[in-house]
């Protein structure tokens, strides 16, 4: 089956292209990137006026099965990466029980082929039960297919155990992300320490519950010459040490959320559970700290970070929320009308984050355009004003704090090897090439 996606703009930073360019699928590759394609028989895909990516990647999701399939599946959450665009995720292994051995890493993969949509990577534990106190069988579950290993929901407290975990995963070229937050400094943590909290009358939690922890993977990365990825950067000091280690040559990356670079503490006013994370929201500084960070380079990855929880584990006094919310639809739409059209990106440096920034973190060949390779794309249509609706979501998570937020740009179409996985129901139909979309669509 050939298919040509006509007339696109084609936007791919890795190889710095950016340009109208016809693309030639064929049995779900890139079989050509030309200005002007045309094959009889061929199924055309008028793209005109839209901008087509490298599929993106969210290098942070937790799609909660197996245990909490009641807060999101592998197929709900698949459906909600296809429906934000997304053709790649890694998934965060804090599910009951863990993934912490090569048959749980076997288990995820196996559903995720089921639900066939996006492509899935395991995450693996760095400790057993996610406990902390032993290294799980990380060989065992590379060779299973894990991705990359976290204990994220938690850090990795003990230093000896995450300098030997450093050193372990980095044999088998693999990268250890870190949910950085000191247990101490955390404790009884609410949301970020200073005046809104004091306002609110909630434990805070300070921004060096994140810095000593971030600044301590530095100095263990640095000293085994082992690469590690900081999860959720929250704080203007974790980014001055991570931009300082990366000029010093330590083999430290990191990703920042769309919630992060969107929003304030002051979100948490009027105790909106829906604005309850972890990391919690920041200050304007550190907002604008991380939004120079992504400029910069310091900050290598946009991740959502999609934390599904049920309304009963949300619906309740702010001490006892769940932390977390959901982020796969609303990802895409928040980075284009806030990050770049407000300009504090380019288009181009933001498709970079979300494609070939994870794909160089987590060391996997993805995230551009190669011709004989499989054709994952995204495209984008940046004209396009939606209003976020948490009741349309295919997540099972509604935990946002975006609901009824109007945002210009948007996914409308997402394809996973050469198949078409979501169609935007929004695509106008005055073409027939693109009702033919809306067809291959799965709703
Ligand atoms: N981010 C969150 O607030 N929650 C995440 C855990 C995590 O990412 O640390 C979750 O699993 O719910
Ligand atoms: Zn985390
Ligand atoms: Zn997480």
């Amino acid at each position: 089956m050939k298919k040509i996606l006509k007339g696109a703009r084609v936007i791919d930073p890795n190889r710095k292209v950016d340009e109208v360019r016809d693309i030639l699928v064929v049995d779900g590759s890139i079989a050509a990137m030309e200005k002007k394609i045309n094959i009889s028989g061929a199924q055309v895909i008028d793209l005109t006026g839209l901008i087509l990516t490298p599929g993106l990647i969210d290098m942070h999701v937790h799609f909660r099965e197996p245990g909490y399939e009641y807060k999101e599946d592998i197929e709900t959450g698949s459906r909600s990466a296809a429906a934000g665009g997304f053709t790649t995720v890694a998934c965060m292994p804090n599910t009951k029980p863990p993934v912490d051995n090569a048959m749980m890493v076997e288990y995820v993969k196996s559903r995720a082929l089921k639900s066939g949509l996006v492509r899935v990577l395991p995450i693996g534990c760095v400790s057993k039960g996610l406990e902390g106190k032993e290294i799980a069988e990380m060989g065992d579950m590379v060779e299973a297919g894990a991705v990359a290993f976290s204990d994220d929901g938690r850090p990795v407290a003990d230093s000896s155990l995450m300098r030997k975990a450093l050193m372990y995963a980095s044999m088998f070229d693999r990268v250890i992300i870190d949910h950085c937050e000191d247990p101490g400094l955390f404790e009884g943590g609410q949301v970020n320490e200073g005046y809104i909290s004091t306002l609110l009358g909630l434990q805070g939690i300070p921004a060096s519950a994140e810095e000593t922890m971030v600044a301590r993977n530095i100095l263990l990365a640095r000293e085994t010459g082992t690469r590690v990825h900081i999860a959720h950067v929250s704080t203007k000091g974790s980014v001055e040490l991570i931009r300082r280690a990366k000029a010093e040559g330590v083999k430290v990356t990191c990703e920042a959320t769309p919630h992060h670079l969107t929003l304030t503490e002051e979100a948490v006013v009027g105790y909106d559970t829906n604005a309850k994370m972890n990391p919690p929201l920041r200050t304007k500084e550190d907002v604008e700290a991380l939004l120079e960070g992504l400029k910069d380079g310091t900050i290598d990855v946009i991740a959502s970070d999609h934390a599904p929880h049920s309304i009963d584990e949300k619906d309740v006094e702010f001490d006892k929320a769940s932390f977390g919310i959901v982020g796969l639809e609303t990802s895409l739409g928040l980075i284009l009308n806030h990050i770049v059209g407000e300009g504090k990106l380019n288009l181009g440096q933001a498709i970079e984050k979300m494609t070939i920034g994870p794909a160089r973190a987590l060391g996997i060949d993805a995230g551009s355009l190669t011709i004989g390779k499989p054709a994952d794309i995204t495209v984008i249509d940046p004209d396009l004003e939606w209003t976020v609706d948490k009741n349309k979501f295919f997540s099972k998570g509604r935990n946002t704090p975006f609901h009824g937020w109007k945002l210009k740009g948007k996914a409308v179409l997402t394809m996973v090897g050469g198949k078409i996985v979501y169609a935007d129901e929004n695509i106008s139909d005055d073409n027939i090439n693109r009702a033919e979309i809306l067809k291959a669509s799965y709703k």
